[in-house]
């Protein structure tokens, strides 16, 4: 299992190692001695299956705000995602920069998004299905969101604005600037 930090050096992509042979293959995806030495948690007391049906389907931005801020472990099981994690800790050098991940059955791929970060993918192909383990519970009244197209996070999701699916809620979330995030450097803490 290959943990590489990425440009946001708090978010991780996560590879495990697939042994193949002439029956499919096998993957260790998760280990929590793994994530213990690389200094992430290893407690998740939750954890959640998205399906979308077309194309484009994007989910996101999506954040909860503390006590419950939610650090999030997200693989694709079936299709593919574009993932996107936006760092929104004040004071951070990155902040309302992005990494993001093309993840697919196919790599095996987890993205490790931490508390601090705004969350959301798009759909790449029709029936996909996520997986996510998160490091709290759902708390709806803790449920924030921020603009998919905010222009200053300047994200290149992979179809044009007419050809996304969203959610009544995610067609009008405000931008970046137009909150205070919840979430400091310190606050969020590196890991
Ligand atoms: C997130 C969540 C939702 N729900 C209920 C609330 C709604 O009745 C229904 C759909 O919720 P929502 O439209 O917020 O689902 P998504 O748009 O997929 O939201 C997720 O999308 C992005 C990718 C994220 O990172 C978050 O995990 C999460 O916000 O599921 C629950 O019961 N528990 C939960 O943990």
């Amino acid at each position: 299992m290959i943990l590489s930090r990425q440009s946001i050096a708090d978010v991780v992509l996560v590879q495990p190692k697939a042994f193949g042979d002439n029956r499919g293959s096998f993957s260790e995806v998760y280990r929590a001695s793994t994530f213990a030495d690389a200094g992430l948690p290893t407690v998740f007391p939750q954890e959640n299956i998205s399906h979308s049906v077309p194309e484009g389907t994007l989910r996101g931005l999506h954040y909860q705000s503390p006590p419950h801020a939610q650090g999030k472990l997200v693989r694709c099981l079936r299709g593919a995602i574009l993932d996107v994690a936006v760092d929104i800790r004040r004071g951070s050098p990155t902040f309302g920069q992005h990494v993001a991940a093309e993840l697919t059955p196919e790599n095996g791929h987890w993205l490790w998004v931490p508390a601090g970060f705004a969350h959301g993918f798009c759909t790449l192909v029709p029936d996909t299905t996520v997986l996510y383990k998160v490091t709290d519970y759902y708390a709806p009244e803790c449920d924030r969101g921020i603009a998919f197209d905010d222009p200053d996070l300047a994200i290149d999701w992979p179809f044009a604005a007419d050809r996304l699916v969203l959610s009544p809620k995610d067609q009008t979330q405000p931008r970046l600037a137009q909150i205070e995030s919840p979430f400091t450097l310190e606050t969020a803490g590196a890991n």
